[in-house]
């Protein structure tokens, strides 16, 4: 618990900068070279990622993906300075995790919402700013404007367990974005929901990261899920986790319901799935 309030205090108040207008490449938030991660254990030490390199732009939307165990979530966690690296360089905006951790670049949202049951939903939003010691009516107004913002406003008295895990797990991300982090860090967040609740959250997603223009590292099993949200595709091979393929995607940057059915959306399903099955049979 302990270490999930620290990231979720964490957070940037950072104004974001407005979308560069030029053709510039925008500036690397997350660079990652000759990454690796041995756990230690007591009969064989897991390698759980080898050899990552990995750079992340400003505004991107990245997803991981890639079979379980393969080093998804370590790898997120190395990022969010919540795992210890073996060997290689991690940087997040020019700093190390943990100089980035305490200039509070993160939000974090699990795959299990973790709020608090026995708070109001406008309570847990508050939690973290009030950590921070803004002024109570302050986190009153930024948790109320992050819960309008995922489509909350008129539940702020409920109780987490009074609504569904979807609107759940949306408190969860307005409490994030509370502190207008730089990255925004998601852990399969919609993991646990069926595929229509899923689908529109993806779709309320999508919007929120175009009108704010955040980076977000997001960790998912799902093909479509990944190709619907990102910018980059980053498809990783069994343990040890390697990068098998970078995919810049082609498709525009809204997203609309229908874009599903289009050809450019089945064919980068295909090469996903490609890399995916390449990154199996090279093991
Ligand atoms: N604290 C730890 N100690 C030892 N081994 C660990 C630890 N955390 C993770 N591992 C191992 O490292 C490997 C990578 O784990 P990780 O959770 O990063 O994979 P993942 O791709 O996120 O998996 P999943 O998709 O199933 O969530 C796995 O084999 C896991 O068992």
């Amino acid at each position: 618990m302990n270490q999930l309030f620290q990231v979720l205090t964490s957070e940037s108040v950072a104004e974001l900068e407005p979308e560069a207008q030029s053709q510039q490449p925008s500036r690397p938030v997350v660079s990652t070279e000759k990454l690796n991660v041995i756990y230690p254990s007591a009969d064989q030490p897991v390698h759980a990622l080898a050899d990552v390199d990995l750079l992340i732009r400003k505004g991107e939307f990245v997803s991981l993906i890639g079979p379980s165990g393969c080093g998804k979530t370590t790898l997120l966690r190395v990022i969010a300075d919540l795992e210890p690296i073996t060997s290689g360089n991690v940087l997040v905006n020019d700093m190390t995790p943990s100089e980035a951790r305490q200039e509070r670049a993160y939000g974090y949202v699990f795959q299990a919402a973790t709020l608090l049951m026995w708070r109001t939903v406008l309570a847990n939003v508050m939690l973290p700013l009030v950590i921070q010691q803004r002024p109570e009516q302050e986190a009153q107004r930024i948790a109320r404007e992050q819960l309008a913002k995922v489509g909350l406003s008129g539940f702020e008295d409920k109780y987490p367990w009074q609504l569904s895990g979807g609107m759940q797990q949306r408190v969860s991300i307005a409490r994030a974005l509370g502190f207008e982090p730089k990255i925004l860090m998601m852990d399969e967040p919609f993991g646990a929901l069926d595929e229509i609740t899923r689908n529109n959250l993806n779709q309320q997603l999508q919007q929120l990261w175009r009108e704010q223009q955040r980076t977000v590292v997001f960790v998912t099993h799902s093909i479509s899920e990944a190709v619907y949200l990102s910018t980059k595709i980053v498809v990783m091979s069994p343990r040890p986790g390697r990068i098998v393929e970078v995919i810049d995607s082609p498709l525009p940057r809204e997203r609309t319901a229908a874009i599903r059915d289009s050809d450019e959306f089945i064919q980068l399903t295909q090469r996903v799935r490609d890399a995916l099955s390449e990154g199996h049979h090279e093991h």
